[in-house]
């Protein structure tokens, strides 16, 4: 047999290899390496059914590059392989300074190189004035990814809804599902680790279904793919660092993919065959609202499930009285209805953004007595400032 020559692409022959591919170790000019990135995506479209001629889509649009590189390929896909579906662009404001708002200019301008409509939905106007920026002045940074994965798989179903449509894609790359994976594994949550391997996912309290196309893209050949496209994308890491549980995955997994590069794939496939395995098991412990987007967020079902615990012992949701209790659990396991305040799908009273802005307002003015104690300390110090002024120019005077 004869072997590749390694100073030719290993796919055309002709040309000169500019990428060694990090999923195939093939070495690949740079038409074919875009080719071949491009149609493998495709072929996940394809062979998962996941777009219906004439649908409209959104696509969640961070200005990051998976989504990125996302809006880009899905639209050369429409016009390549006539898909019949629309692209609109959906992005979240979770108001963070110096972060979102820079990211945003970026998905503007997406938004006229693409030639697709564009909504931006914000925290602000969604939760009463609550921006990240605020919720991490309030509660710090320890726990905020949950408050931002509850309230941005929220915001999406609104946007998504303002736009009349029913389905939203995201960049989740094939590094992110099997990081998603191992900790589901690690934790032992099962209806998790066999829900996160889906490529479409549709959740008891949305209307709204899920769907990854990126599902077994690698976020080197992503970061490659931009990079030689020369897509114009926002490259800076949120300010608010993800928890360190998604941390130890996602080296561990970078570790695998150095020793064994098909280690990715293969986490993404065990996923797939668990939950071929087990068929449906159910919705996992805590319902999926917190798998809005950024990475951090899918581990917030301990603390969120914690922050419900606190507020309902608190009010008194739950009816008092152990027969009562089990009888209310019953109740609100089958029963899905709307959030009493805002009217999102929930099987709670309360959806879990009414919970946790609950949480939110609730310390509030808490924080602004010890404000109150806080300004007298400081006229306080001022105060003996200014007699330490006092003091000092009278020793000189002296
Ligand atoms: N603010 C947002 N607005 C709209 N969609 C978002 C937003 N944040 C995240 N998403 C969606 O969720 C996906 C995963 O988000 P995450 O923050 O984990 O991503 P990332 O790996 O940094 O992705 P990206 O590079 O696209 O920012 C994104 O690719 C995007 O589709």
């Amino acid at each position: 047999m004869l072997l590749p020559n390694p100073r030719l692409c290993a796919r055309c022959l002709t040309a000169r290899p500019v990428v060694l591919r990090p999923k195939t170790q093939e070495r690949l000019c740079k038409p074919c390496f875009l080719l071949a990135f491009e149609t493998e995506i495709h072929e996940t479209i394809i062979s998962t059914n996941i777009f219906t001629r004439g649908e409209k889509i959104a696509i969640g649009a961070s200005g990051g590059k998976d989504s990125t590189v996302l809006a880009s390929v899905l639209k050369t896909l429409n016009e390549r392989y006539d898909y019949g579906v629309e692209f609109v662009l959906l992005s979240i404001d979770e108001g963070i300074k110096g972060y979102r708002d820079d990211s945003l200019e970026t998905v503007k301008r997406n938004a006229q190189q693409y030639e697709m409509e564009l909504l931006i939905v914000g925290y602000e106007e969604l939760y009463g004035g609550w921006t990240m920026d605020k919720v991490v002045g309030q509660i710090g940074k320890k726990g905020n990814c949950t408050y931002c994965g509850v309230f941005r798989r929220q915001a999406l179903d609104r946007g998504a809804e303002l736009l009349g449509i029913k389905h939203v894609v995201t960049g989740h790359n094939a590094d992110d599902i099997a990081e998603t994976v191992f900790m589901n594994l690690l934790r032992g949550d099962l209806p998790r680790l066999h829900r996160c391997a889906h490529i479409t996912t549709a959740s008891s309290t949305s209307p709204i279904k899920r769907s990854k196309p990126l599902k077994y893209a690698y976020e080197k050949e992503i970061v490659l793919y931009a990079h030689h496209k020369k897509l114009d994308y926002f490259s800076t890491e949120c300010i608010y660092s993800p928890e360190a549980f998604r941390g130890s995955a996602r080296a561990l997994i970078k570790n695998l993919e150095k020793i064994r590069p098909s280690s990715i794939l293969d986490v993404v496939k065990s996923g797939e065959a668990f939950a071929a395995m087990t068929g449906d098991i159910g919705p996992p412990a805590a319902e999926e609202e917190g798998e809005g987007g950024c990475g951090s967020t899918r581990s917030g079902g301990g603390s969120m499930a914690a922050e419900e615990r606190r507020l309902r012992n608190k009010e008194k949701i739950v009816t008092r009285g152990k027969a009562n209790q089990k009888g209310a659990r019953k109740r609100n396991e089958q029963k899905l209805g709307s959030c009493v305040r805002c009217g999102y799908l929930t099987s709670q009273e309360l959806c879990k953004a009414c919970v946790l802005l609950d949480g939110l307002n609730k310390t509030v003015p808490r924080v602004e007595v010890e404000l109150e104690g806080l300004k007298t300390i400081t006229d306080g110090v001022q105060r003996v400032d200014l007699h330490m002024d006092e003091i000092k120019r009278a020793a000189a005077a002296i």
